[in-house]
């Protein structure tokens, strides 16, 4: 007890001091309890050490994709790695890719925001870069029902075949006259699959107005756009310097030059929907049946309308291509399976002058093929960059809301815990078994997985079986004269796609005519 007025300022010293103690002891242990709640919440995953402000960038190399491989066999199938500013996880088992595509689909359903897709794409208004909620899940579902559905794709059919049988033509005439014995197949490829889907896509007039061109050159100048630099991909707060430096540049120009080559095209047809002209209804028409009537409480801009095509003619185009160019590459540098691909095919096709969708169907060896190419060299490696929508734990480990998502598609399907001799070429790994591209076989997934997963998937693959049943059906193919297996340069080109570097130079011999 305290008394006297001395005593009692000694009294109230004290127990304020001892009261600023206990306040501090109590504000430490607050902190300490906090912190130790936070760090537990927010165990981030494995992260390689890095530099500041560039965080990770100079460890993603010319090709990502083999680059994050290799760091991920010293840190783990999940890593957490900044680009800049930019958190960004790297996917790199077959599990974790379950995880993110299959358990937290949702989570994980979004896209980023990428600069030069905003610049081309009228703010992301396409399907492939559109963020996750109601436009994308209906501009989707409008490629869906109107291009891309199985009774869509069954119908494309003789136009297929009509487009196979011109390739195989130009081949064989190229053939005849090719002075230096081979064939630039990477341009023979690249205009059947523009064609392909130009004309599905947008009708007989694809072919007609000659498109096919520059359509082609288009979808070359995005992979261009792409991987300019911007300084807004790494530091968003500080995008407003792009433009001041004049970074990005061929963004803003080929946004014009595909904004031009779509508004020709789209008055093409509402010039031939106002004439009398009696003809089948291709995916323009049905756009711009949207564009004037709109359904429920949707409404398609003609904006966004070029946008889709844009989506469709790239996507399309691109991937195709790719594959088939590798499969291409792939058989000429392993003759004892395109022989077995040939016999199967030559088989089945007896008689005939060019192999028929129905054939294909019983070509167990083509699709394991085809399997194979996507498994070695899926066209995009990381599949379409993701972003989660919301916090997220993937293994005990907090993922937050707005992390970038990259999934290494190709570190995958060469894992060698799935997959016997990984780095070999060897169809038969597909021959037995049922698996598959779908999307339910996490350690293959080249069309990816998920509310996300490819809607062309079945258009890809009836063009790339039909076409490539009829290159070996038709002709027997070789390197160019003098060159060796091992001289033959397989490199992959940097980029969203992995294409072939170099152009593919090929010997093609009519079949029948040497035998
Ligand atoms: C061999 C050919 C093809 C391959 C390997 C391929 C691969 C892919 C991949 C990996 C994705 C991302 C999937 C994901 O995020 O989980 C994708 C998305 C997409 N693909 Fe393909 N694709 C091919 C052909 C096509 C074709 C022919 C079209 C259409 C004409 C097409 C249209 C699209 C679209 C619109 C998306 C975005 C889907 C979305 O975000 O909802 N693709 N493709």
């Amino acid at each position: 007890m305290c008394g006297g007025t001395a005593w009692s300022e000694v009294c109230s010293g004290r127990s304020t001091m001892l009261s600023s103690l206990l306040l501090v002891a109590l504000l430490l242990l607050v902190l300490l309890g906090t912190k130790r709640a936070f760090s537990k919440k927010r165990r981030l995953p494995p992260s390689p050490p890095k530099l500041p402000l560039l965080g990770h960038l100079l460890q993603l190399g010319a090709l990502p994709h083999r680059s994050l491989s290799a760091l991920s066999k010293k840190h783990g199938p999940l890593m957490l790695l900044h680009f800049g500013r930019v958190p960004t996880l790297v996917v790199s088992s077959a599990d974790m890719a379950e995880e993110v595509m299959r358990t937290h689909d949702t989570s994980f359903a979004s896209r980023p925001d990428l600069k030069p897709v905003r610049t081309i794409l009228y703010d992301n208004h396409d399907v492939g870069f559109a963020p996750y909620g109601d436009y994308w899940r209906y501009t989707r579902k409008l490629c869906t029902i109107h291009l891309l559905s199985g009774k869509r794709v069954k119908s494309y059919r003789a136009l297929r075949q009509e487009e196979v049988g011109l390739m195989i033509r130009k081949i064989s005439q190229a053939s005849l006259s090719s002075i230096s014995g081979f064939i630039d197949m990477s341009k023979v490829i690249n205009s059947f699959v523009t064609d392909i889907v130009g004309r599905v896509v947008s009708g007989a007039s694809f072919r007609a107005a000659d498109r096919c061109q520059l359509f082609s050159k288009l979808i070359d100048d995005n992979g261009v756009a792409f991987s300019e630099l911007c300084v807004e991909e790494l530091f968003p707060s500080l995008g407003f310097l792009d433009g001041i430096l004049g970074l990005n540049p061929t963004a803003k120009k080929i946004a014009v030059e595909w904004e031009d080559a779509l508004n020709e095209m789209i008055q093409d047809h509402v010039e031939r929907l106002n004439s009398d002209e009696v003809r089948e209804r291709d995916f323009v028409d049905e756009l711009l049946a949207v564009v004037d009537k709109p359904e429920k409480d949707f409404r398609l801009t003609m904006q966004q309308m070029k946008a889709i095509l844009w989506d469709m003619f790239s996507a399309g185009v691109e991937a195709t291509f790719t594959a088939l160019e590798w499969a291409m590459a792939e058989l000429v540098r392993h003759p004892e399976t395109l022989k077995k691909l040939q016999d199967e095919v030559r088989g089945l096709a007896a008689g005939k002058d060019m192999v028929r969708e129905d054939e294909t169907h019983d070509m167990a060896y083509l699709k394991a093929v085809l399997k194979e190419v996507l498994r070695v060299h899926p066209p995009t490696p990381l599949l379409l960059p993701r972003e989660s929508i919301e916090d997220c734990q993937i293994q005990g480990y907090h993922i937050p809301k707005k992390t970038r998502v990259l999934i290494n598609a190709w570190a995958i399907s060469r894992d060698p815990k799935h997959w016997d001799a990984p780095e070999e070429f060897r169809p038969e790994r597909f021959t037995t078994g049922d698996r598959d591209f779908k999307g339910k076989d996490f350690e293959f997934t080249p069309f990816g997985s998920g509310r996300r997963i490819c809607p062309g998937m079945q258009l890809a693959v009836a063009t790339l079986e039909l076409a490539l049943a009829n290159l070996v059906h038709q002709f027997d193919w070789e390197l160019p004269l003098g060159m060796t297996r091992d001289e033959f340069d397989m490199t992959e080109s940097p980029g969203l796609t992995a294409r072939k570097k170099e152009p593919l130079h090929l010997v093609a011999k009519p079949w029948g005519t040497h035998h």
